[in-house]
């Protein structure tokens, strides 16, 4: 018997803090056609979440409801917990407390950099003077406080509009591929500086792209969208590391892909056995690896290495084509058993000539097995 209460326990769902930014089961139907889907994500406080996809599959649909200039025709949108959007209830875009940086979100031509900056914030002259300082420092523009838009490269302007974005102190800010009018170098400086920034101010960020290198590089989280539904949500890690169809795998990544039947809980191929737990015998199976992930030796008067648990049994190829990639080489093989083309990738400078004999094994750890599906 308890003498005294024993103390309440309370459950991780009690102490966990509501997501700063979450939709549910979102969807937007046009002409008859959900373009988005049953949507739902979390985003917290201080958290970078990459909606990505390809084009069309309704990345910026989801964007244009939660910030209030589309509407959905069925799901809600909440932040700290409590619905903007939901049912009849409708917070008007303004009154969200969420910032934009839409590709297309132009600076204010006729208004200088420190003027763009401060168009949204309140406060006395000296406060908003101070945050747009501060804001510029931040991003590097604070040298250019008295330059007009036209006065600035792409670059630049995508920092003032970084710092104009960020001015109001958003707890949400929606990013729309903010960093696509760029060229490579700049895009990966101002990808990093951004991060830097949006980390330091804390904001909860929803940013839109179409390249998996921009997600991978900004987000802690990735939604993988296709057709309008997010097919998967995790670490960029665990997303590169465990795709969960061909697609995803593909959509990261060259894939090569081998085909294969379950026979007895395996499927036999050129290059050994795989283990397909739970499928059933006869099912088409394909078996998919990146070509980071096939390892190259060497031909042994006709015959290839030992195989091993761990990599297989090698199968034997022709070069076809090698090319030098700067960080990696990429070389193409004609492979003996069907005369279908794999690509292997190696670190640093690999070269072998066309049509020299070599061995590809499989490492077991890096291949995803799926299901055939049938594709229209
Ligand atoms: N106002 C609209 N009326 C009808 N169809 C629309 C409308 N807006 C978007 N769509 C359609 O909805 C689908 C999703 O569009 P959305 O812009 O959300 O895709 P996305 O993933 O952002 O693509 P992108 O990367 O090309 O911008 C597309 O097929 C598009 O044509």
């Amino acid at each position: 018997m308890f003498e005294t209460a024993p103390p309440a326990r309370t459950t991780a769902a009690q102490t966990a803090p509501a997501p700063r930014l979450e939709i549910r089961d979102l969807t937007r139907v046009f002409g008859g056609r959900e373009v988005v889907s049953g949507v739902s994500l979390k985003v917290m406080p201080g958290q970078v979440t990459c909606l990505l996809g390809p084009s069309g599959c309704g990345k910026s649909t989801t964007l244009r409801i939660i910030a209030g200039v589309d509407r959905q025709d069925a799901g809600g949108v909440y932040v700290d917990g409590a619905p903007i959007s939901e049912g009849a209830l409708h917070v008007p875009p303004e009154s969200r407390g969420i910032g934009l940086m839409f590709q297309d979100f132009a600076l204010f031509p006729h208004l200088d950099v420190a003027r763009n900056v401060g168009f949204g914030i309140k406060g006395s002259k000296a406060e908003i003077r101070t945050r747009v300082e501060t804001l510029l420092d931040k991003v590097g523009m604070r040298r250019h406080i008295d330059r007009y838009p036209h006065e600035l490269s792409g670059g630049e302007q995508q920092r003032v509009a970084l710092a104009r974005a960020l001015a109001p102190s958003p707890r949400i800010l929606l990013m729309d591929e903010p960093f696509s009018g760029l060229d490579d170098r700049l895009r990966d400086d101002i990808r990093d500086e951004t991060l830097g920034v949006l980390k330091a101010e804390g904001t909860a960020v929803l940013l839109v792209t179409h390249e998996p290198a921009e997600a991978m590089r900004m987000a802690d989280e990735i939604a993988l969208m296709r057709d309008g539904r997010v097919v998967q949500h995790g670490a960029p890690y665990n997303i590169y590391n465990a795709p969960k169809d061909r697609e995803a795998a593909a959509f990261f990544s060259d894939i090569n892909v081998i085909e294969g039947v379950v026979q007895g809980a395996l499927c036999d191929t050129p290059f050994g056995d795989f283990l397909t737990p739970g499928l059933p015998d006869g099912t088409e199976v394909e078996i998919v690896i990146r070509p980071q992930h096939l390892k190259i030796d060497f031909d042994r008067q006709g015959r290839g290495p030992n195989p091993t648990a761990r990599e297989g049994t090698p199968a034997a190829g022709t070069v076809e084509r090698s090319r030098f990639l700067g960080a990696s080489s990429l070389v193409e093989f004609r492979m003996d058993h069907d005369n279908e083309i794999l690509r292997a990738s190696v670190p640093s400078v690999f070269l072998p000539k066309p049509g020299t004999r070599l061995w590809l094994m499989m490492r077991r750890d890096r291949c995803f097995v799926f299901p055939k599906r049938r594709r229209g």
